[in-house]
């Protein structure tokens, strides 16, 4: 029997729950990024679902499990050394507290930026407790998955007839993209089971929310917690699989597109059995660069649902907020305008 003593009930008492769904959703397109096709396919899953996974990507299973087993190596160490790379602001390591606005999970995370500045070996900041090896992964990782988000963002740009199908992937290679990446653990929660027997919900391992940035490519190990929530509001389970990427698209690239791409909304649940290990590369632009429709996807006379801003004001506004909060609602044009 799982005894709630009382420092677990008090580690718990803190994260939120929801009430459960256990539909597993079998219906999550998948683009095989070496079809011809796979362009028309992934401008239709950015509407249907803001959400698809990719195969056929060309990333080596040895080295995805290189970097996961390195991050596990952090995660495992005691945790007085773990907080020696924290707190997170906005880099580094985080337990629990997710943002600075009072966010709290079943989940501990290193986050890091993508700058060259940031990640290659002249010039990384001091984080006492990231090894050289796990500095080198992440550098690695993030250049193979950048130019896997910049694939598809040029797929993207020529199916929608942008002028220059390099549109949006420029804003993501550039020096200046203000991309990051994120390593989440997720332990499990084997008193997870018993608040689900008893009050019929599930802890929250990572609240829901959209990604504010462009494009976010996602990878984990075969723990389940994943859910995305559809159009007509429902939240589905997405089956985890270690060997694809999953990509969803974030608040700025649904402005981009004038809305006709879905910034998609997700969370993560905690697991009673097993730890989940993700790992993030979030695609943002440069501060200074104006997030407004792209002209080739309005029909004539058509205009944008939002005001103008800048990912600079975007991404301001976007961390006073909490993390479930309507980020891009204040930025919508009122329907009288
Ligand atoms: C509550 C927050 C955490 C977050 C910053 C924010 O104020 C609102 C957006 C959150 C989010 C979601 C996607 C990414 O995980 C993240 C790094 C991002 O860019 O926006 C997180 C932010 C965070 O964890 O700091
Ligand atoms: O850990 C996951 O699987 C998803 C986490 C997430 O959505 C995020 O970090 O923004
Ligand atoms: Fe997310």
């Amino acid at each position: 029997m799982v005894v709630l003593s009382q420092p677990i009930l008090d580690n718990l008492a803190q994260i939120k729950t929801c009430k459960p769904t256990s539909n597993i959703f079998t219906g999550i397109p998948i683009v095989d990024l070496s079809d011809t096709n796979a362009k028309k396919h992934i401008v239709k899953a950015c509407q249907d679902f803001g959400f698809f996974k990719v195969i056929n990507h060309g990333v080596s299973m040895e080295f995805l499990t290189r970097l996961e087993t390195e991050a596990v190596k952090f995660f495992k160490s005691p945790q007085q050394e773990k907080e020696k790379s924290g707190p997170p602001n906005p880099f580094g390591y985080g337990n629990k507290n997710i943002g600075p606005n009072g966010d709290v999970g079943w989940v501990e995370y290193l986050l890091f930026s993508t700058n060259p500045e940031f990640l290659s070996n002249n010039a990384r900041p001091e984080i006492p407790g990231i090894s050289e090896t796990l500095w080198g992964l992440v550098n690695e990782y993030v250049c193979l998955v950048r130019n896997m988000a910049c694939e598809v963002l040029e797929m993207i740009g020529d199916e929608l007839k942008i002028g220059g199908k390099d549109k949006l992937s420029k804003m993501i290679r550039d020096e200046k993209s203000d991309s990051c990446f994120r390593l989440n653990h997720y332990p499990a929660c084997p008193s997870s089971e018993l608040l689900q027997a008893l009050s019929g919900r599930s802890l929250i391992g990572f609240g829901e929310h959209t990604d504010p940035q462009l494009i976010s490519v996602l990878r984990s190990n075969n723990t389940s917690g994943l859910q995305i929530c559809l159009r007509d509001g429902t939240w589905v389970s997405v089956p985890p699989d270690h060997t694809t990427f999953f990509f969803n698209v974030g608040d700025s690239l649904q402005v981009m597109t004038n809305g006709r791409f879905r910034s998609v909304k997700h969370r993560v649940l905690a697991d009673s059995l097993k730890p989940r290990v993700s790992m993030i590369y979030f695609g943002g632009p440069p501060l200074s660069e104006k997030i407004t429709p792209l002209s080739s996807v309005m029909e004539e006379g058509e205009e944008s649902l939002y005001k103008e801003f800048t990912w600079c004001e975007y991404k301001k506004s976007a961390y006073k907020t909490r993390l479930g909060d309507n980020r891009l609602g204040l930025f919508e044009k009122s329907t009288n305008q």
